[in-house]
């Protein structure tokens, strides 16, 4: 098993700069035009006055700190993740580690339900807590993606669009994912190796640890090689892009996101647990043709304090047919930059790669938009 790398390379460069921040509640045309524009920029944007009550995110968070706050032996009742349940330092299943824990839970109700039982002991309240959460911020999501319509222009224009009609279908497979980063700095003066003795201290007496440890050691030079290997600046959640629609993600205040709008450049994201982060997935960019951005980002577990973070992944249905919409196209000059597939084809390819792999890049066609090229 090959290990991620575990800290950012000393190459990186970190640029401060404030994300584009979007009141939704100005004129609906304005706030559309800025979406789009947000989204060919950057694909990464943060919305204010948004519909969601505060308290179901409080209720949200509660339920979700009250689950990993358990020991670590509980926590397993809810694992592994395969790819959906508990899972603690491994993303994924192709080598994937850092340093974060995490439930990821498929947004369908029968399955909320049943998985609510190994989380929680109250599971009718989490289960109640998770759906009225996820109706809300399916609801911000569809909003976001009919005004995203409406500032491309493309059919269906009036809601629902092309885009939230794919999350608003019984059948979507949509997830939500809550991320515990625990903080770092309490093992520091006890723990000889940076891989070692970093588990929040109530999941050490957990098998699956072990198994990983094993594999730190025996790659620990690869991983140490040099000085940047610090207690603050530890990879939580390795650079990828987000594969589905579109991300609709809350923290509590602690920072640790970053986002890549060009290689080797690292822009953090300021917390704020008032707002939500929206960001393009790539079937949104392979819809759009590439004119909005599936960007790369990552989050560093880097503080003292714990970060929490809830994202929700808006997905088609597992049969839908993904193209780019061909009003989006002009024949010779914007051909299609990809070729269709089904968001069933797509997961597949993003399960087999590792997360910082480009999936969409085998999806591309010969093309090159002249505009890019
Ligand atoms: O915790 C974060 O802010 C990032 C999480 C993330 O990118 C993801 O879950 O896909
Ligand atoms: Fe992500």
């Amino acid at each position: 098993m090959v290990v991620a790398t575990q800290v950012p390379t000393q190459s990186e460069k970190v640029k401060e700069m404030e994300l584009p921040i979007i009141d939704l509640s100005i004129e609906r045309s304005k706030v559309s035009n800025l979406i789009v524009q947000a989204c060919e920029e950057f694909g990464f944007f943060k919305v204010i006055n948004h519909c969601v009550p505060e308290f179901v995110i409080k209720t949200m968070e509660a339920e979700s700190w009250g689950f990993f706050s358990k020991p670590g032996s509980e926590k397993q009742r809810a694992g592994p993740a395969n790819p959906c349940g508990y899972g603690s330092k491994t993303i994924g299943f192709n080598g994937d580690v850092g340093e974060v824990e995490y439930l990821l839970l498929s947004t369908n109700f029968q399955s909320i339900s049943q998985r609510s039982k190994t989380i929680s002991n109250d599971p009718i309240k989490f289960r109640c807590a998770v759906s009225s959460y996820i109706e809300e911020v399916r609801g911000l999501a569809c909003e976001i993606l009919d005004l995203m319509a409406e500032g491309l222009g493309v059919p269906h224009t009036t809601p629902p669009s092309v885009f939230s009609s794919l999350i608003r279908d019984v059948d979507n497979d949509s997830l939500l994912r809550l991320n515990h980063y625990p903080p770092l700095i309490k093992d520091r003066d006890t723990s000889p190796s940076p891989f070692h003795h970093t588990h929040a201290p109530s999941s050490t007496n957990n098998l699956h640890h072990h198994h990983h440890h094993h594999n730190y050691h025996h790659h620990h030079n690869h991983n140490n090689n040099n000085n940047n290997n610090n207690i603050n600046n530890r990879i939580g959640f390795g650079e990828h892009t987000d594969p589905q629609i579109l991300t609709i993600l809350r923290s509590n205040d602690v920072g640790g996101l970053q986002i890549s709008p060009e290689d080797g450049v690292w822009v953090p994201v300021s917390p704020d647990p008032n707002t939500f982060c929206v960001n393009v997935g790539d079937v949104l960019q392979a819809m759009t043709n590439g004119r909005f951005v599936s960007v790369r980002h990552r989050a560093l577990a880097n503080s003292n304090k714990p970060r929490m973070s809830m994202a929700y992944f808006g997905a088609p249905p597992l049969h839908s047919r993904i193209t780019p919409l061909p009003e989006l196209l002009i024949p010779g000059f914007r051909p299609a930059l990809y070729m269709p597939f089904t968001w069933a084809e797509y997961k597949k390819a993003a399960y087999s790669l590792r997360l910082s792999d480009s999936r969409l890049d085998l999806f591309r066609t010969q093309e090159r938009d002249v505009e890019t090229a």
